[in-house]
């Protein structure tokens, strides 16, 4: 039996993610209303992912509802929020029950951690497209615009995995079993940096997140705060596992250019490192320094040899074709 839009939205996002009493009407009407704490900011996101570009077509639907929710609960991570709602809208080849499940699982249950409630949508026929928008608290923003020579640049988590994952993901590397599992799960299954962004929010003077590859997002906080950087190339966190599959030097590059790690980057003054170091590791994550925000405009890196030369912003663009 063919499920109708309206018997496909009830049975799969009617109820996804957590019951919040600051929903007073969820989907099913013409729109949400919610009822946010008098006086407080939201902040507002919204990101796509289209089959083919941003996942393979045929990936796991519970990992592509997964990366959905995760890179715009990333966005937020990156402004020091605290996510609340949720929209999607979906767009589908046909409504195909197994993977219809297999997706709702994955996006509500990431919903679910993070304390999101699905609040409405939209759902139509036609190439597999995927867009969800979020919204939620903050009180100390992190724009990107804030950095100052000497702050420290850091990083949570590690590098390379998602476009070392990528290749695994593609059939185009081949590690052992173990360190494969690992980088596909880095590129399918992002884990939004929500606790470490808002522990973050209170020091840091930036921050983004990596989504396009560390030189061309670092170099939005460098655009907007109106500085340079120098990056310490050695000290880089890359996923161990990449590094064995691919070596050290194609994993570096995956860092800095690969994109799909959803990592956060951030700009701390000295004065606080050490309690920022402190305040995500109470939060279960790691934050590691790898450069200096510097006066001199450019993106700068420092190699083994002590060597410093320029870094393309390289990354990931949607419409730039090399020449
Ligand atoms: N079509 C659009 N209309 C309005 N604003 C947009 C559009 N596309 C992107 N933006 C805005 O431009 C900025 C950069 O977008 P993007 O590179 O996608 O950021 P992110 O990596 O954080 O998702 C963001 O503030 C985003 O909201
Ligand atoms: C099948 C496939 N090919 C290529 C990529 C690489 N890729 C596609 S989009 C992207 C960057 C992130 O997507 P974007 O739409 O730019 O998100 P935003 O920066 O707005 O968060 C990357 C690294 C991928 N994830 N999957
Ligand atoms: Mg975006």
């Amino acid at each position: 039996m063919s499920l109708s839009e309206f018997d496909l939205i009830d049975r799969y996002f009617a109820h996804c993610g957590a019951l919040r009493p600051d929903v007073e009407l969820g989907v099913g009407d013409d729109a949400a209303l919610l009822i946010p704490a008098a006086g407080r900011r939201l902040a507002w996101a919204t990101d796509t992912l289209v089959a083919g570009r941003h996942f393979p077509e045929g990936a796991d639907p519970a990992a592509v509802g997964h990366k959905a929710l995760a890179v715009n609960l990333s966005d937020l991570a990156a402004m020091g929020a605290q996510p609340a709602w949720a929209t999607l809208a979906l767009t589908l080849p046909e409504a195909e029950e197994a993977w219809l499940t297999g997706f709702a699982a994955g996006l509500c249950d990431l919903a679910t951690e993070h304390e999101v409630a699905l609040v409405g949508g939209d759902t139509t026929g036609g190439p597999l497209t995927v867009t969800v928008g979020v919204a939620g608290f903050v009180d100390r923003p992190l724009p990107r615009g804030g950095a100052r020579p000497g702050d420290g640049i850091w990083v949570t988590g590690e590098l390379g995995g998602g476009g070392i994952g990528l290749e695994v993901v593609l059939g185009r590397l081949t590690p052992g079993d173990a360190d494969g599992e690992v980088l596909r799960e880095r590129y399918y299954r992002p884990q939004p940096r929500v606790r470490a962004g808002r522990a973050l929010a209170r020091r840091a003077t930036a921050a983004v997140d990596v989504s396009d590859g560390l030189a061309a997002d670092l170099g939005h906080i460098l655009a907007a705060s109106g500085a340079g950087a120098t990056l310490e190339l050695v000290d880089l966190p890359l996923v161990p596992a990449g590094v064995r599959a691919a070596g050290e030097e194609v994993a570096r590059q995956a860092a800095l250019a690969g994109g799909d790690d959803y990592e956060l980057v951030v700009t701390l003054p000295p004065a606080v490192e050490e309690e920022a170091v402190a305040a995500v590791a109470e939060t279960g994550g790691t934050l590691t320094r790898i450069g200096t925000i510097d006066p001199e405009p450019g993106l700068r890196g420092r190699g083994a040899d002590g060597h410093v030369a320029l870094l393309a912003a390289g990354g990931h663009d949607h419409f730039r074709r090399d020449p």
